[in-house]
C-alpha cells in the first residue's frame, strides 16, 4: 500500500519503567535517525525525560509535564502544529519522523484518537495544517518481561498499550537468566496474544531501529474489535469535551486511578551516597508495590560535577548510573515519584530524617535517629495498611 506524503508520526508506549527512554536512545544513536524529532510526555510535575534522552542534533518537544492523555487531543495536535512551524521557519532542524515517547501511564485512546483525520468542516487552520502534514505510521509498546505481566493486571493502560501497538518489544529478556524463566519467555509472545492478535512481537536484544520505527500505515482495523470500541469511545469524549466543556479543564474525563499520585523532591545541596541509598531503601521497604517509579539526577558531595541517575521501577531499584557533567545549567537533586495510595508528605518527611536531617515532626519526639527512621517508615507502612483496608 502506498504511504501518504506526510512526515511519519510513531507512538512509543509501555508501561513506567519498561525502557522507552533506554530504547529512544539506542535508535537515536543511529545516524539514520538524525532526522528525527522527539516529543516526550511525562506524567509529574518535574521533567526529568528530557535529560535523559540523547540531544545532539535532534529537536526535542516536552509537552508541558502532565498527562498527553489527560490534556484531551489538543496537545499532542498542538506540539505537532508547533514543530511543523519552527521547522518551516528554519528556527529548528528540518525532520523527516517524528517519535512520541508516551508517559508510562498513558492511555492511548486519546493519542491514536487525536492522530486519526478529523472532520474538514469543524478544524481550525492548525488541525487542518495538522492532518496535511502528518500521519499515524506505527504504535510500538513495551512489554518489561519481569513486571509487565503485574502491571497488566494491576492497571489498564498497561494493557492498552499492548492491544493498541503493532510492534511489542520485549524488554528486560537479559535479566531473565535462569532456565525457569527462559521458558516462560518464550511463552510469552503466546500470552500477550490474548490482547493483541497481530502486532509483530519481538526481542529487544534482536530489535532493529530501523524496523520497528519504518512507517506503514497504522491499521485500527487489524488491532481488534476492542481497539476499535475504545476509539469509538475517545471520539465521542472528545467532541464532548470540545463542545460542551471547552473552557474548563476541570470537566475532562479523569483517565488514571484516583490513588495514582507523582509528586518531587527538589534538593539544593549534594548528598551523601550512604544517605541517599538509606532513603531510598527504606522506602522501597515501606512502599513496596505502591511506589510504582522513583527517578531523578542526583548530587552527591564525593563528586558534586558528576551527578548520578537513579531508577526503580516497582521493587527493582537499578545502579545510580554516573554522568560526566550535569546535562543542564540546574545542579540541583531531582527526584520525581510516582506512586499508587501514597502521598508525598510521607516521603518528603522520610527524605528529610535521612538526607537533611531535619527534625520531622516525629524526630523531635524519637532518638536516636535510627528509631527516627523506623517510624517513619513504619508511618508510611500503617498509612498504606490503612488506605487499603478502607478501600477493601
Ligand atoms: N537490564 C535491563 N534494564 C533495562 C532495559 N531497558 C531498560 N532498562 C532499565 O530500566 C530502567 C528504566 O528504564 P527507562 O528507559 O528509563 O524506562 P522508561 O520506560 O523510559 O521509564 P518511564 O519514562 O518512567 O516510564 C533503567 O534503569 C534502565 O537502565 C533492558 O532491556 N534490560
Amino acid at each position: 500500500m502506498a504511504l501518504p506524503e506526510r512526515i511519519p508520526v510513531f507512538f512509543l508506549s509501555g508501561f513506567l519503567g519498561s525502557g522507552k527512554s533506554t530504547l529512544l536512545n539506542q535508535v537515536l544513536a543511529d545516524p539514520s535517525f538524525e532526522d528525527t524529532a522527539v516529543i516526550i510526555n511525562e506524567f509529574g510535575d518535574v521533567a526529568i525525560d528530557h535529560l535523559l534522552v540523547r540531544q545532539g542534533e535532534t529537536t526535542i518537544s516536552q509537552t508541558s509535564t502532565g498527562c498527553l492523555c489527560c490534556s484531551g487531543t489538543t496537545d499532542i495536535r498542538a506540539t505537532l502544529f508547533d514543530l511543523h512551524c519552527a521547522a518551516s521557519a528554519g528556527l529548528a532542524p528540518a525532520f523527516s519522523r517524528v517519535i512520541v515517547e508516551m508517559s508510562g501511564l498513558g492511555d492511548p485512546a486519546p493519542l491514536v484518537n487525536a492522530l486519526m483525520a478529523k472532520d474538514n468542516d469543524t478544524q481550525t487552520m492548525r488541525d487542518r495544517t495538522v492532518d496535511s502534514e502528518f500521519y499515524l505510521a506505527g504504535f510500538v509498546t513495551l512489554y518489561d518481561i519481569i513486571l509487565g505481566e503485574l502491571s497488566i493486571e494491576r492497571h489498564f493502560e498497561a494493557m492498552k498499550q499492548i492491544a493498541f501497538a503493532d510492534r511489542i518489544v520485549l524488554t528486560k529478556t537479559d535479566l531473565a537468566k535462569d532456565p525457569a524463566t527462559l521458558s516462560d519467555i518464550a511463552a510469552l509472545p503466546q500470552d500477550l496474544r490474548v490482547f493483541n492478535a497481530t502486532a509483530a512481537i519481538v526481542d529487544r536484544a534482536e530489535a532493529d531501529p530501523a524496523s520497528l520505527f519504518a512507517p506503514r500505515p497504522y491499521s485500527v482495523i487489524e488491532r481488534g474489535e476492542e481497539v476499535s470500541g475504545w476509539l469509538a469511545l475517545e471520539a465521542v469524549l472528545a467532541a464532548e469535551t470540545r463542545h460542551v466543556h471547552a473552557s474548563n479543564e476541570r470537566q475532562r474525563p479523569a483517565r488514571h486511578g484516583s490513588g495514582i499520585r507523582s509528586f518531587s523532591i527538589i534538593h539544593d545541596t549534594p548528598m551523601d551516597e550512604a544517605r541517599l541509598s538509606r532513603f531510598l531503601s527504606l522506602l522501597q521497604q515501606s512502599a513496596g508495590q505502591h511506589l510504582l517509579r522513583v527517578k531523578g539526577i542526583v548530587g552527591l558531595e564525593d563528586e558534586p560535577e558528576c551527578p548520578r541517575i537513579i531508577h526503580g521501577v516497582q521493587h527493582c531499584m537499578s545502579d545510580p548510573v554516573r554522568l560526566e557533567a550535569w546535562p543542564d545549567g540546574d545542579r540541583r537533586t531531582r527526584m520525581v515519584f510516582i506512586t499508587s495510595g501514597i502521598d508525598p508528605e510521607p516521603v518528603r518527611d522520610l527524605f528529610s530524617a535521612v538526607i537533611a536531617g531535619t527534625p520531622s515532626p516525629f524526630g523531635r519526639l524519637l532518638s536516636p535517629i535510627s528509631a527516627t527512621l523506623a517510624a517513619l517508615s513504619s508511618r508510611l507502612s500503617s498509612y498504606l495498611t490503612t488506605l487499603s483496608r478502607r478501600s477493601s
